[in-house]
């Protein structure tokens, strides 16, 4: 084994491999260095593990403007924060979320109540708010840190828009989902209609639960596929989750954000093209010091450890 190593390090002669220090940043960020949202509270639970919690409990967690506004700020700010490695998206209190803040609906109404403003004028207005709040849903997508959504009690309406964009989801026994949409006179329009379809990979299925607005309980969830493990209560879900999380974090995270790259890239296109995709990134991801590292680690049945990105 031992020379096996050495022959590693050999063929990455030059590329010499830094222990990481123990960085100051994550100190003072463990300690509280996170900025202040007003529906969201951002926790350090673990090393390199970040907790994301949708704060509105006296309101069960519904989307209002804020909220879409911050959700995006947050997952951008993750997307470059070298103490973050993957994302824990919980709600506090009794159940996940109850979907869009039905009051919020009032601006949508108010644009098109304007009697000053043509047809023309008003559609592009709605379309704009529209982009949005789509693209506050796509944050956890782009944000190239996997996120694991973890959800308790109800996950109703634009829930499932985000948690359709997170990389892996866990709920509790108690956990019921709902594409409410339907109910509501319009169909859904922040991405369940285009990600959750693939998610659980059953079209017949999606149709039907986008089509009826049936609620579907954990079991039936884990039975499709739309989430990947039932745990008995929220507490026991909040630790797995973390448990995950934390697994996660201690790989290398430039093939972590690499796999993410080229799965949410792969979805969406055909095999040629994502394996000319993972080969361009891989191209330059594979000059990384972390594949020394961990190859090292391997042969000498160490656990590798890799510096902050
Ligand atoms: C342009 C369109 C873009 C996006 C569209 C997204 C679509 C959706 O998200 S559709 C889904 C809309 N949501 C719902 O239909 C859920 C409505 N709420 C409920 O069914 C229930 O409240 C519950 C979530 C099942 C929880 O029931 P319960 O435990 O009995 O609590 P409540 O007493 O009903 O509620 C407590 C408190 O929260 C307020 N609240 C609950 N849901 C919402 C909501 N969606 N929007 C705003 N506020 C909500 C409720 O009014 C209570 O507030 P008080 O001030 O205490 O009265």
């Amino acid at each position: 084994m031992r020379v096996l190593s050495s022959m590693i390090r050999r063929i990455f002669s030059g590329i010499t491999f830094q222990a990481p220090k123990p960085h100051m940043l994550e100190t003072r960020m463990m300690s509280g260095g996170d900025k202040n949202y007003e529906t969201l509270r951002v926790m350090r639970p673990r090393e390199f593990v970040v907790q994301v919690e949708i704060a509105r409990p006296e309101k069960k967690n519904a989307m209002n403007k804020a909220f879409f506004s911050e959700i995006r700020q947050c997952f951008d700010s993750l997307a470059v924060d070298g103490q973050c490695r993957a994302i824990v998206l919980s709600g506090s209190g009794t159940l996940f979320t109850a979907g869009l803040d039905l009051m919020d609906l009032g601006h949508i109404m108010a644009l098109m109540d304007d009697p000053d403003t043509d047809m023309g004028r008003k559609a592009l207005k709605i379309r704009q708010l529209l982009v949005e709040w789509q693209q506050s849903f796509t944050a956890p997508e782009k944000c190239l840190k996997p996120v694991i959504a973890a959800v308790h009690g109800a996950c109703i309406g634009g829930g499932i828009d985000l948690i359709s964009a997170c990389d892996i989801r866990y709920c509790s026994q108690d956990a019921w989902f709902v594409i409410k949409e339907i109910d509501l006179g319009l169909a859904a329009d922040l991405g369940t209609l285009q990600r959750f379809p693939k998610v659980i990979g059953n079209d017949s299925l999606a149709r039907e639960l986008a089509y009826t607005a049936r609620p579907f309980y954990a079991d039936e969830a884990k039975q499709m596929g739309f989430v990947s493990r039932v745990f008995q209560d929220k507490d026991l879900l909040i630790e797995g989750a973390l448990e995950t999380a934390s697994l996660i974090a201690s790989k290398s995270p430039i093939a972590v954000t690499g796999t993410k790259a080229s799965l949410v890239y792969s979805r969406d296109h055909t095999v040629e093209e994502g394996l000319n995709h993972i080969g361009v990134w891989n191209q330059g991801m594979l000059q990384s010091k972390d594949l020394t590292n961990a190859a090292v680690a391997l042969m000498e049945k160490k656990t590798p450890k890799f510096s902050k990105l």
